[in-house]
């Protein structure tokens, strides 16, 4: 299959045959705290294609970073990850992200196979060495040039001559393009960018999500967690929303702006400036004591009593959906 047919298949994964490059069933993340468990990943399942940009959208705390912090093996010693996440290559036999240990994460997969923009970039940067020496390391270990510093510098909107600047030398937003720039730096085939415009100004913004597409369009994966729906609507080929550690809705993003199925993905862009402009009533529940049934119900106008058993993931024509009351204006015609 190649970039052009997966981006001419409207982004839905129904209509390729080579396997997803990434493809999570089940996963699941408990932390445990001394007297609660913090349920921030469940029953968790998405794929991601080679040319495939996937932006995973909610509320804050719903989970996103540390689903991305799972994947890379990243996450702290009070956590507890169940599922499965293959991770595939041509040639290769499929990795388990989940079960393949940290030697082998640290070895084959992250950076290499698997790049991360984090969410704070002012922690994720060694304070005592230039941007320009972390570039070149970064650089060096891939067996690239080092003296692409400058091109990844300009490919993320960074003044190469802010290159020479150490960490706390740098504005939010120029440490959060120099992180991008080192996510980058190895080409991974696929990258996680977990907030990758925070800190960055309009302008700014666009430019990040038009590199993260047209590394897309050059067959990369890229997974975009992102508080923000325009972002999402303008790049992304597929939406995962994420409620209370679910995946509630996951269809192309075409249909999903045109019409969400999800009554949590509907208030979502209800809350959009350039819609309705009204913000989802209410608050997420506690992940420390998630209900059995439907965890938006107290927030939903679409709530019965059914909602009190766990909703079923439903296949629509175009994706799936988790809801006891879908709404019909938005199944796949
Ligand atoms: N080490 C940890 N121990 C306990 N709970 C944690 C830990 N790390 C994260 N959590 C909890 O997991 C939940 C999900 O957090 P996460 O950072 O994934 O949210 P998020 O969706 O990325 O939010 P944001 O949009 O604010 O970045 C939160 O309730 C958070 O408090
Ligand atoms: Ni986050």
């Amino acid at each position: 299959m190649t970039v052009t047919d997966a981006l001419a298949g409207t982004g839905s994964p129904a209509h390729h045959t080579d396997p997803p490059m990434l493809d999570v069933d089940g996963l699941g993340v408990r932390f445990r705290l001394r007297d609660a468990t913090v349920h921030a990943v469940t029953d968790l399942r998405l794929t991601v294609r080679a040319g495939e940009l996937l932006a995973i959208v909610g509320e804050s705390g719903c989970g996103k970073s540390v689903l991305a912090h799972a994947l890379l093996g990243l996450l702290p010693g009070n956590a507890t990850v169940t599922g499965r996440a293959l991770l595939r290559h041509p040639g290769t036999e499929p990795v388990d992200l989940v079960t393949c240990g940290q030697r082998r994460l640290a070895r084959q997969v992250r950076g290499r196979r698997v790049g991360l923009i984090p969410q704070s970039p002012a922690t994720a940067l060694n304070p005592v060495r230039t941007g320009r020496r972390l570039l070149a390391e970064t650089l060096r270990a891939h067996g690239r040039d080092r003296d692409d510093a400058d091109r990844l510098a300009d490919d993320v909107g960074l003044d190469p001559a802010d290159l020479d600047r150490y960490p706390h030398e740098l504005s939010g937003g120029m440490a959060q393009r120099l992180v991008s720039a080192l996510a980058l730096a190895p080409d991974p085939p696929l990258l996680i960018a977990d907030e990758p415009t925070t800190g960055l100004d309009r302008p700014l913004v666009d430019h990040t999500l038009d590199l993260l597409r047209r590394r897309c369009d050059a067959g990369a994966a890229v997974v975009l967690i992102t508080h923000d729906l325009a972002a999402a609507r303008r790049v992304a080929d597929t939406v995962a929303v994420m409620y209370a550690s679910r995946v509630v809705e996951h269809r192309p993003a075409d249909a999903l702006f045109g019409s969400p199925t999800h009554p949590y993905a509907a208030a979502l862009l209800d809350a959009l400036p350039d819609r309705a402009f009204r913000p989802v009533p209410g608050h997420p529940p506690m992940l420390t004591a998630l209900p059995e049934g439907c965890a938006f119900a107290p927030r939903c106008p679409r709530r019965t009593d059914r909602c009190a058993a766990p909703p079923p993931a439903t296949t629509t024509g175009d994706g799936t959906v988790a809801c006891h009351h879908p709404r019909s204006d938005g199944a796949a015609a």
